[in-house]
This record gives C-alpha cells, structure tokens and sequence, in this order.
C-alpha cells in the first residue's frame, strides 16, 4: 500500500492582534491510498484548519504537506488550491441552486470536451445512484439526494484526495445514518483516499479505516 497523504509536524495559526496564535502545532500522519481517515475531535480543536490547510487555504507555518510525492505546503513553497488534486465536500459547499443535478456534477469538468465531460457526469450519477437525476435542479432534491449529488460533483474531477468536513451535519438522523454508510461505500467503490471531519464519534467509526483524535493541536491517537 502506499501513502497518499503525509503530514509532518505540521504548524498552523492565525495572525492576530498579539502574533500568531497557534492551532496546530505538532501534527503528523500518514494515509494509505484508497483508505478513508478520520480526525475526530471536540468543536475548536482545529480539525477545519488542518483540511483547509491540505486544500491550500491557509499556510504553514512549520512542517509539510506531501500528497504522493507532491510537496503542497512547506515554509517558502505553498501549491496553489487549484494545482493540488484536492477535492471537497464541506457543508457550506451546497449546490448551486440555479444549475441542475448534471450541470453540478459537470461544474468542475468545464475545460473538458463536451462528450467527455457527459460521459464521466453520467458516471458519477451512477456511481452514487442518481442515473435518473440529472434534469432535476437541487430543489427537486431530497436533502440525502442533494449530498449525493454533492459528493459526484466532488469526485468529478478524480480528485487525488477527498476531504470531508462534517457533510451530514444538516441532515436528520435516519438520513445521516444511512448516507454515512452509503458515501464509505461510494467511496471504498471508487478507490477514493479521504479525509473525513466530524465530533460524532459512531461516524467515525462507520466510515473510517483510520481514526485520529485531536486533542490541543495534534493527534492524540491514529
Ligand atoms: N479565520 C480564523 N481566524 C482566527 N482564528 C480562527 C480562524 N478560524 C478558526 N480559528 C480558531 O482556530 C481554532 C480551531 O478552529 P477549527 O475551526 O479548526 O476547529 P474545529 O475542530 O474544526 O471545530 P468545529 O468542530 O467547531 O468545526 C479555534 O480556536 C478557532 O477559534
């Protein structure tokens, strides 16, 4: 198996008023291809801040980021986000209202010829068993259906990562039950690495291969 995603040491904060004010400091791990991991953790431990940190959104400040063997983030070198293969699924990431199911999954396959860009949107809709959507715009949707279609959109491009910040938040319990074991097995299908972000520890379990929790700033355990 090879590692898809490397941490090591990392370091990261915010500038305020008086310097830097550091979140993560101290942060390793080491993810297999195809694998799903997990980084568990009280609300402010800086679970976000590391995802954005491996989408390219924030810096830093010590330590690296390899995703194969791609150096993103170091001090003196940040790839930017749209050069790091790095595909995401946050719940303030809705679908575009005014776009269909298929215009969605489509959005980030625009520099694709036509017929490609159908194909593989056809694909994803399959994939995450919503062949018979794709006319139907995000309001059509059921709030579970709309998720899917989120995650096709994500795994559109072949992203070489997936990151997953908290995605079934917003939806009710029996939905978010049954999407959690539905999206694992979406994604173990497609062969996806993944980085999930959630405080709900039967989540974790259910979806990851690998659990990490977070305590002051680096991983407790992985
Ligand atoms: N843009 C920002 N500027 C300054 N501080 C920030 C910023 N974003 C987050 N923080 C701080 O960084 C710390 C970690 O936040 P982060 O959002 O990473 O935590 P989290 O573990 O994802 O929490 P939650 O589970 O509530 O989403 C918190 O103390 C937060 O207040």
């Amino acid at each position: 198996m090879t590692v898809a995603l490397h941490i090591h040491d990392l370091q990261l904060g915010y500038d305020g008023p008086r310097g830097l004010h550091t979140v993560v400091d101290g942060f390793s791990l080491a993810l297999d291809a195809g694998r799903i991991g997990c980084l568990l953790g009280p609300s402010g431990c800086g679970k976000t801040t590391v995802l954005r940190a491996i989408a390219g959104f924030e810096p830093a400040r010590a330590g690296r980021i390899e995703l194969g063997d791609v150096l993103l983030s170091t001090p003196g070198t940040h790839l930017p986000p749209e050069h790091r293969r790095v595909g995401m699924m946050f719940q303030e990431y809705a679908l575009f209202p005014h776009l269909t199911a298929a215009q969605n999954v489509g959005f980030g396959l625009r520099r694709q010829a036509a017929v490609a860009r159908a194909a593989r949107v056809a694909e994803m809709l399959a994939l995450v068993g919503l062949a018979e959507a794709g006319a139907r715009f995000p309001h059509e949707l059921s709030g579970g259906q709309q998720q899917r279609i989120a995650l096709a959109r994500a795994l559109a491009p072949a992203p070489a990562l997936l990151l997953l910040d908290e995605p079934f938040s917003n939806l009710d319990g029996a939905t978010r039950e049954r999407l959690t074991v539905e999206v694992r097995d979406i994604l173990h299908q497609a062969g996806q690495t993944a980085v999930l972000v959630t405080h709900n520890e039967r989540e974790a379990q259910v979806m990851a291969d690998r659990i990490g929790t977070m305590h002051n700033g680096r991983l407790t355990r992985w």
